[in-house]
């Protein structure tokens, strides 16, 4: 039965009332839960005063697990409960945040993530999964100010009220506040069967802007955390996004669903300590970020180090036993050989290489006549005493800014490169590794990599031992660590803090876990062969949640991009090895209005003809604005781009974003904090209530797949869509069809 009229908002009130009672016996139970975890945590800190070793460790784990349930009990306080169905054969349930049972263990709210919660995101009219009735609870805080039915079996639905006026549609339109938020009361079906797809292998989402797809692969980790705690919970889930402004925008979503584990990175900040600031241009990034890249790399970190000596010269009994740069370099090429590359590791094997060739050139020149009867290991002692200096300057422990920064030497590059190159374009590269303080997305990237092939330095041992020939004067000359003569209980004590070290190193960050259970990857569509290289080396053993929109894609050679992911993904090579690979579409477009979608749809139809629009559901009445200047300077535009600003601020009240050319100057506006200022390669992922875009002509030809980066600017905004062009061809296109 549907209500009508007036009579509508008193049953709809009555309603509310009935489901307000039941949400707050939720909240009591609820109340009672977080007590119970806060007495836990109590207890977790009273064990510690109890002291023994093994209770600090169980205090560990039982504080540890206590918090994060206080945590998710305090998230779940904010709109517990957001959904109810009526089923065929059993008592309505319950659905919200987290499962919250009585007393008695019978249940009041099942959590979202639960099986039985399924059935809430997937029945439909023809597929109802015994749902007579959908109903979505909407709550501000612990009040239900508004409900909305689906009616899916309505020849079953004696006594049932049926209430709603499209709020989920009016969900859609709300002000953006600058972050992300959580979608769990609207996830919709074809969503959540990606978030609910088998864990094992990968999971590759595809579809156009504003489908989910980052929604989606957000609640996708907070499911699998939920329902597989032991197995990714353990190893760890790491999430990776293009840029730090993404994941400032999304980072608030794990959180409000009561997930604080999961690892949030962007693609200039996955290795510690080289943070990424600017993007290449279109060429350089097209270098770096090519496969070829890893044999240059392997060629550098092999190469003479820079500074390194050419001569080494040993005396035994008066015999003056040298080693020249061709020898030296023989030595070198072989360590490598046989090490495969991992260059810091190698060190004991290179003085070892050395000890035996100045033993070999000892006796070539003659030694064992000079000094008759001497044994090897007497020559090696003393020889060791005299080269240990040399070790260190001829085979440096390395790292990978010095290895890196050692190609702005156009030389040293043009070596390493061979005829991976082109002359000019080394020194193109050259010069861009001459920048001193700041790292390119790329560059870390290569910094990753030049990571793996040095392999970790030799790591001290804290412990002594006087039978280790490299030991010298209390130095290890392999491990650069002093040795004193330690007395045994000093040894004991050492040994406990390198335990102690150990396990003091999973949780600091620059160590951090590099080897995940899940990785998830957004707006995979740009990564080059050398940053899939880079995502691989963390997600060795993973499965993966791959999310992505070809159409969107800002490199050049997706080919070789998708031969580069599946080596990482474990789903390239013969096919026993190969792990399982499940494929979705995301097809409905839930950010723009059907007004800005028609110009997004324009631009796609230039960038990617044979590409299929996702569907737009929500009409505003507004057109987009596409302004014309004809023969405007750079200045004139960004200052008409500042009236259309000002326009814009007293027509939504959320986040306007002006997005411009990259390149172009961010001058500083006299504007509210909700207006900002980015390039459309910031643009990427993020979405604004109104959207200013600043020659469209310029963005579209300033790269090879310019057209696709105006796709993206094009579809970020959720109101309005302002376009600035001096192009009167541009104002055709972006207008009609
Ligand atoms: N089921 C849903 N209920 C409510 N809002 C939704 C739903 N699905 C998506 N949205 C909203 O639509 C917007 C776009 O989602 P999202 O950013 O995940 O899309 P996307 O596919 O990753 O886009 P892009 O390719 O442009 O990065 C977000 O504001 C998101 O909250």
């Amino acid at each position: 039965m549907s209500a009508t009229g007036t009579a509508n908002g008193q049953v709809k009130d009555a309603e509310i009332a009935a489901e307000q009672e039941r949400v707050d016996v939720a909240y009591v139970r609820l109340e009672e839960m977080r007590e119970d975890a806060h007495r836990m945590l109590q207890e977790g800190f009273r064990t510690a005063q109890a002291g023994t070793k093994s209770s600090l460790v169980d205090r560990d784990a039982m504080v540890y697990q206590a918090s994060l349930r206080a945590e998710a009990l305090n998230v779940a306080d904010d709109g517990l409960v957001f959904g109810r169905l009526d089923l065929t054969a059993h008592a309505p349930l319950y659905v919200g945040r987290i499962g919250v049972r009585t007393k008695d263990h019978d249940s009041l709210v099942i959590d979202w993530r639960a099986p039985a919660a399924e059935a809430f995101y997937r029945a439909t009219p023809e597929d109802p999964h015994s749902v007579i009735r959908r109903r979505v609870l909407h709550s501000r805080g612990h009040r239900v100010i508004d409900i909305e039915d689906d009616l899916l079996q309505p020849s079953l639905s004696d006594g049932l009220t049926v209430v709603g006026d499209g709020a989920f549609l009016a969900s859609l339109a709300r002000t953006r506040e600058g972050s992300m938020r959580d979608i769990v009361s609207t996830i919709q079906r074809e969503q959540d069967m990606v978030i609910r797809a088998p864990a094992d292998g990968t999971v590759i989402v595809r579809g156009g802007p504003g489908t989910g797809k980052t929604a989606v692969a957000l609640h996708r980790v907070a499911y699998l955390l939920f329902r597989h705690r032991r197995r990714f919970g353990g190893r760890g889930v790491l999430i990776v996004g293009p840029n730090a402004r993404f994941t400032a925008y999304i980072e608030r979503v794990l959180p409000s669903l009561g997930e604080g584990s999961a690892v949030l990175r962007s693609l200039g900040d996955l290795v510690p300590g080289a943070a990424a600031t600017r993007h290449d241009s279109p060429e350089l990034t097209r270098i770096k970020g090519a496969g070829s890249m890893t044999r240059l790399l392997r060629r550098a970190v092999t190469d003479h180090p820079p500074g390194a000596p050419d001569l080494l010269t040993v005396v035994h009994a008066g015999v003056v036993v040298r080693l020249d740069r061709p020898r030296l370099d023989k030595i070198r090429n072989q360590v490598h050989q046989r090490s495969q590359g991992t260059a810091n590791t190698a060190r004991r094997k290179a003085a070892d290489a050395l000890m035996d060739a100045l033993w070999d050139r000892f006796v070539e020149i003659g030694g064992l006549v000079d000094a008759p009867g001497i044994k090897k290991h007497e020559f090696v002692a003393n020889a060791r005493d005299q080269f240990g200096g040399f070790l260190t300057a001829w085979w440096p422990i390395r790292t990978p800014a010095e290895v890196l920064r050692s190609l702005a030497d156009p030389d040293r590059l043009g070596r390493a490169a061979g005829r991976d190159l082109k002359p000019a374009q080394i020194g193109r590269l050259a010069s861009s590794f001459a920048h001193e303080t700041d790292w390119s997305y790329q560059d870390v990237a290569l910094l990753d990599e030049i990571d793996s092939l040095l392999g970790k330095p030799p790591r001290p041992t804290r412990q002594v031992r006087e039978d280790d020939p490299y030991v010298i004067d209390g130095v290890n000359i392999i491990t650069g660590e002093e040795v004193a003569d330690w007395e045994p209980e000093m040894r004991e004590l050492s040994m406990s803090i390198d335990r102690y070290d150990r396990a003091r190193r999973v949780d600091d960050e620059a160590e951090e876990a590099t080897d995940y259970g899940h990785v998830v990857v957004d707006e995979a569509q740009d990564l080059s062969p050398m940053q899939w290289r880079m995502l691989g080396r963390r997600g060795r053993q993973a499965t993966w949640t791959v999310v992505e929109d070809p159409a969107q894609s800002a490199w050049e050679d997706l080919n070789s991009s998708r031969q580069a992911m599946a080596a990482a993904l474990g789903t390239a090579g013969n096919r026993k090895n190969v792990r399982p690979q499940h494929a979705f579409e995301l097809t409905t477009n839930y950010r723009n209005t059907v007004e800005i979608a028609a110009v997004a749809t324009r631009v796609l139809a230039r960038a990617v003809p044979e590409a299929r629009p996702a569907r737009a559901v929500r009409t505003s009445g507004h057109d987009a604005a596409v302004l014309t200047f004809p023969d405007a300077s750079q200045a004139a535009l960004l200052h008409s781009a500042r009236d259309a600003v000002i326009d814009l601020l007293g027509q939504v009240e959320g986040t306007i974003g002006v997005i411009l050319p990259l390149g172009w100057p961010q001058e500083e506006w006299d504007v509210p904090d909700r207006v900002q200022l980015l390039d459309v390669l910031e643009a990427k992922g993020l979405e604004f209530d109104a959207a200013v875009i600043v020659s469209p002509e310029e963005i579209a030809t300033q790269s090879p797949m310019g057209l696709r980066t105006l796709y993206v600017a094009v579809s970020r905004a959720t109101q309005r869509l302002t376009v600035l062009t001096t192009s009167k061809e541009w104002h055709t296109t972006l207008t009609e069809d």
